[in-house]
């Protein structure tokens, strides 16, 4: 395989993995930022993020000067151009583009005559044809655009790089479309080869199909909890159907978050309205989600008698397990409602040090020293770890709401926790054990 001189653009979350796997797959990658920090932390081999594997493949490219960043590169000297910058949501849902384009004129400044400019980042369908009427106009049409979507998850970045489902490469015309999906070779995953417009629709009806299973989910834990159904049982038979599948994202919870699924769930809805269409199903999920916090605000609202002047411990605070990110994290917007609604919050996390607005004493047993509630936004081990006796001990009252069904409910109730599940006798079995 022939290595190729490739230019990243933006080299934020998306970018730096971009980055260290095309160096990985042997191609020779120069990472440029607006941000002069992150350039300078990632190319002394400092890595910011809660990402396993990443920091030491980073430092392996460096040390193999596969891989550099600086604060600009040299113009004329490379053939790909991979744009990893944000395309975050105006209020209407529509993505703002402006990093996109800024990018692409960097691009155009950079790239060898016919180089081709990869769009890494979310685009809305059409965007490689505004992209290459912008470069036309700057005197580039020697340029093609190519898109190829990221669908790595926070947390498993370097995992998803290295072993993803499937690498779709959408291109206009055929040589080009090539060319990109031969940067890749060293990965073995099937390629879908298609225009760009399926390539663009294709990141995001994937968010959209799996923030709709989330709503799914909640919804069936909803009314799993008012039939005293066992949600846990309820999800395993559904991911036993091989139509469904293993990895199903039927984990109920406080809804979906992070950078990614909010925003591009509401960017579909925009595409689909601009061009006269109504997503129902769509908007459903997102209504669905946008509700979640609330009825997590009302249960401890009335299981409290309010929460004016009430001390509610928040266990999980990024928009997940597993990252240190609290991007559009629905245990922070909870935390917020209980705050205008007068109570005080504290959190823990293992890997947040510290959230806007809300204390964060550092340790477990200090989030919950004299707490009224607990919220359990996360379903992990550190949390399912937690003694109920230690936690009751240490609480001025016995009060959880477990969003995504992180802990033993029948444990915390003979601790003597009021929990948000109803809890069923347990079935005896043949041998007359408990099931
Ligand atoms: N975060 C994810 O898990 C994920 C996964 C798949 C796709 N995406 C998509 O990737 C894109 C980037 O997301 P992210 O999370 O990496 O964002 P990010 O904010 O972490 O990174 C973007 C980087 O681009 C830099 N930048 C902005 N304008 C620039 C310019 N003109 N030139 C050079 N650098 C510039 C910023 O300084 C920043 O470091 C988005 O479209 C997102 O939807 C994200
Ligand atoms: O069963 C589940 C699975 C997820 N979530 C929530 O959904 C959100 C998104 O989770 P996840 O998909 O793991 O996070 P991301 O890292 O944002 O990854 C998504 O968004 C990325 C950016 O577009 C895509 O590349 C990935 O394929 C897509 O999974 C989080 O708030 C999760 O807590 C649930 O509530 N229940």
């Amino acid at each position: 395989m022939e290595a190729e001189r490739v230019l990243v653009i933006g080299v934020g979350r998306i970018g730096a993995v971009t980055a260290v796997g095309l160096a990985h797959l042997l191609h020779d990658v120069t990472g440029v930022d607006t941000n002069a920090g992150r350039v300078e932390e990632l190319q002394a081999g400092r890595l910011r993020e809660a990402e396993p594997g990443l920091r030491a493949a980073l430092q392996s490219a460096l040390r193999l000067r596969a891989l550099r960043f600086a604060p600009g590169a040299a113009p004329g000297g490379f053939d790909f151009a991979f744009l990893c910058v944000d395309t975050p949501p105006l209020p209407g849902g529509e993505p703002d583009l402006r990093q996109l384009f800024a990018a692409a004129e960097y691009a155009a400044r950079t790239l060898r005559p016919g180089g081709t400019v990869v769009t890494r980042s979310t685009v809305p369908p059409g965007t490689g044809d505004r992209l290459e009427a912008a470069l036309r106009a700057a005197g580039r049409g020697d340029l093609g655009v190519v898109h190829v979507p990221e669908f790595l998850r926070e947390g498993r970045a370097w995992e998803d790089f290295r072993e993803p489902d499937r690498i779709v490469v959408g291109a206009r015309d055929r040589v080009r479309c090539e060319r990109v999906a031969r940067l890749f070779a060293g990965i073995s995953a099937p390629v879908y080869r298609c225009d760009r417009v399926t390539a663009e629709l294709a990141k995001y009806a994937a968010n959209a199909f799996l923030a709709t299973t989330v709503s799914f989910a909640n919804e069936m834990a909803d009314l799993a909890a008012r039939l005293g159904a066992d949600p846990e049982v309820l999800f395993e038979t559904l991911r036993a159907d091989r139509r469904i599948g293993r990895e199903a994202y039927l984990g109920p919870g406080l809804g979906f978050g992070g950078h990614c699924l909010p925003k591009d769930t509401a960017a579909l809805e925009y595409v689909a309205a601009a061009r006269g269409l109504t997503l129902h199903q769509l908007q459903a999920t997102i209504r669905v989600n946008r509700e979640r916090v609330g009825q997590a605000a009302a249960w401890l609202d009335e299981a409290l008698g309010g929460l004016e002047g009430r001390t509610i411990a928040v266990l999980g605070l990024a928009f997940k397990p597993g990252t240190d990110d609290l991007r559009e994290s629905r245990a922070l917007a909870l935390a917020e409602a209980l705050a205008l609604h007068g109570a005080e919050v504290r959190g823990y996390d293992p890997l947040v040090r510290e959230a806007p607005g809300i204390c964060c004493p550092g340790t477990l047993p200090a989030a919950l020293e004299g707490a009224d509630a607990l919220v359990v936004a996360h379903r992990a081990d550190w949390v399912r770890a937690l003694d109920p006796c230690e936690a009751a001990a240490l609480m001025a009252r016995q009060l959880v709401y477990d969003a995504p069904g992180g802990i033993d409910h029948r444990a915390w109730a003979a601790a003597g926790f009021v929990t948000n599940r109803c809890l069923r006798e347990p079935v005896a079995a043949a041998d007359g054990s408990e099931r």
